[in-house]
This record gives structure tokens, C-alpha cells and sequence, in this order.
């Protein structure tokens, strides 16, 4: 797709952006100098060696952790101070924060569960599950979109591993989210789930941005509209997956080794 617009309309134009971002541990600068834009409609990948930084900028960008320096928008919002609550109630979730998993509840209940988040219900534990019915409806509409309307009623302990990754994503959806921030989310997964979780990561980003790291490259290069490198925690190259893994500097610091 398009190659990333200049600098000053991509902050205007993004739902999640930051700039000069940087974050040092004691006297090693982990992250150093990162822009990045991540736009409605549009999966970004956030890609790079082991060690790059990829996992502290997803941190510094949910506020797990507080960056060194820098600046980050939220649609259109500067977020750099905001905690990490308030930017998720903000529609900014990460999938592995809210995408816990109850094995001894079926597929159906675990989305209901999720789905009362957002309604305010969430520290009423002592509510029956009957209470959750008023969600079935909402529930079963999620489960139709990713595919998961089969297993709805079997146990989430009893699913295969690629079909638990599903439900974390439906309950993750759950909160309805702006960006979505997803941390490899095919690791581990056998080819079949592979190509199932890709096509529901590409349908979810046609309403929300995407913003994910991702070591298997033929699935950045499939998906992704657009592809952010780092190295020793600055960005090597930005833009779409072809210009990208042209890119000499790349191919010898990463894309060379991966997939040689
Ligand atoms: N809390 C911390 N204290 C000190 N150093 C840290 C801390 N967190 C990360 N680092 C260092 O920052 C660098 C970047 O780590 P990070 O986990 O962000 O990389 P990554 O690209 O996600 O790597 P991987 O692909 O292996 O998950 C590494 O050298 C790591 O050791």
C-alpha cells in the first residue's frame, strides 16, 4: 500500500502516534528517537531483531512504562502522562492485558464475561452468570465475526491452542477498541491458525488501527500495511513491506538472517 506520509500530516492524521520517543534503563537507551504512526483501517507492524525494542515501545505506548522523553497522541490527545487505565478505558487495549483466558467457562461465557467490562459491571463477580444473558446476543454477534460460533458452547480448557487465540482476540474485541495492540500473536501457532488468525487480524483492522509485533515476516508481508524496523531500539527503516525489505541496511541486520 501507500508509503508513509510526511511527518507532520501523518501526527494529524493518526490515531495513535508518537514522537522522539525514547526510554533509558539506568545508563542503556533501550529505545531511542522512535517516531511512529499508526492509522485507522491499517495493521502496522512493528518488527526487528531480538533485543530491537519492539516490546518496550508497545510498553512505553500503553504507558506501562513512562518514556525517558518524547511525546505520544492518542487521537489527537497527548497522552504522554495519562496512565495506563485511562489511555485503555481511552479505546487503546493491548491484547495480553485483558485477554485472560477462564478455561472452565465455555467459549459463550467468556465473551459475555468480557463484554461486561465496558458496561460498568466489571467488579460485581457476585452477580450470577444468569445475569450475563442480556449479553448472549452481543456475545453470539462476536463469535459470528471471528468464526468461533462452532465451539460456542464447548469449554475454552477444551479448545485446541489456535482456537484459544481466537477467543483472546474475540474477548479482547469485546472492549471494542481504537487501537489494538497485539504482541505476536500468531507465535506458536501451526500454519492452519496461521492463516485463520491473519484473516481475522486483516477483517478487525478494517474498523480499528493495528499496531503489532511480529516475527513471521511472509505474514507481515501478507497483512501489514505498513512496516516500522527497529535496531538497538532506533528505526532502521519505515514504510510498506516491499520498500522495507529492499532495504540493504535491513537485509543485512534482519530480514537477511530470518529468512535465509
Ligand atoms: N526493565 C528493563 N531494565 C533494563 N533493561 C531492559 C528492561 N526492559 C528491556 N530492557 C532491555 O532493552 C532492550 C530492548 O528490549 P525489548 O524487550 O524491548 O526488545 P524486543 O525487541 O521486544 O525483544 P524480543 O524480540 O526478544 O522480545 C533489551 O536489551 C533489554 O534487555
Amino acid at each position: 500500500m501507500n508509503a508513509p506520509s510526511p511527518q507532520s500530516l501523518g501526527e494529524q492524521r493518526a490515531v495513535l502516534s508518537a514522537r522522539g520517543l525514547s526510554r533509558r534503563f539506568g545508563g542503556f537507551l533501550a529505545v531511542n528517537n522512535v517516531d511512529i504512526d499508526v492509522f485507522h483501517g491499517e495493521i502496522h507492524a512493528l518488527i526487528g531483531p531480538n533485543g530491537a525494542g519492539k516490546t518496550t515501545v508497545f510498553n512505553l505506548l500503553t504507558k506501562f512504562l513512562q518514556p525517558t522523553a518524547g511525546k505520544i497522541t492518542l487521537m489527537g490527545e497527548d497522552i504522554t502522562s495519562t496512565s495506563p487505565d485511562r489511555v485503555a478505558r481511552m479505546g487503546l487495549v493491548r491484547s495480553f492485558q485483558i485477554s485472560a483466558v477462564f478455561p472452565h467457562l465455555t467459549v459463550l461465557d467468556n465473551v459475555r464475561v468480557a463484554l461486561q467490562r465496558p458496561n460498568g459491571l466489571a467488579h460485581q463477580f457476585w452477580r450470577p452468570m444468569s445475569a450475563l444473558d442480556t449479553l448472549t446476543g452481543k456475545a453470539d454477534a462476536l463469535l459470528t465475526t471471528v468464526g468461533l460460533m462452532r465451539e460456542r458452547d464447548a469449554l475454552a480448557a477444551d479448545l485446541s491452542y489456535g482456537r484459544k487465540r481466537v477467543l483472546e482476540i474475540a474477548t479482547t474485541l469485546a472492549l471494542d477498541p481504537k487501537v489494538l495492540l497485539l504482541d505476536e500473536p500468531l507465535a506458536g501457532m501451526g500454519q492452519e491458525d496461521i492463516t485463520a488468525i491473519a484473516g481475522l487480524i486483516r477483517s478487525v483492522a478494517k474498523t480499528r488501527a493495528v499496531l503489532m509485533v511480529e516475527h513471521n515476516l511472509s505474514v507481515v508481508a501478507d497483512i501489514c500495511d505498513r512496516v516500522t524496523v527497529l535496531q538497538r531500539g532506533e528505526i532502521l527503516a519505515a514504510g510498506d513491506y516491499a520498500t522495507v525489505s529492499q532495504d540493504p541496511q535491513v537485509r543485512t541486520a534482519y530480514m537477511g538472517r530470518e529468512e535465509d
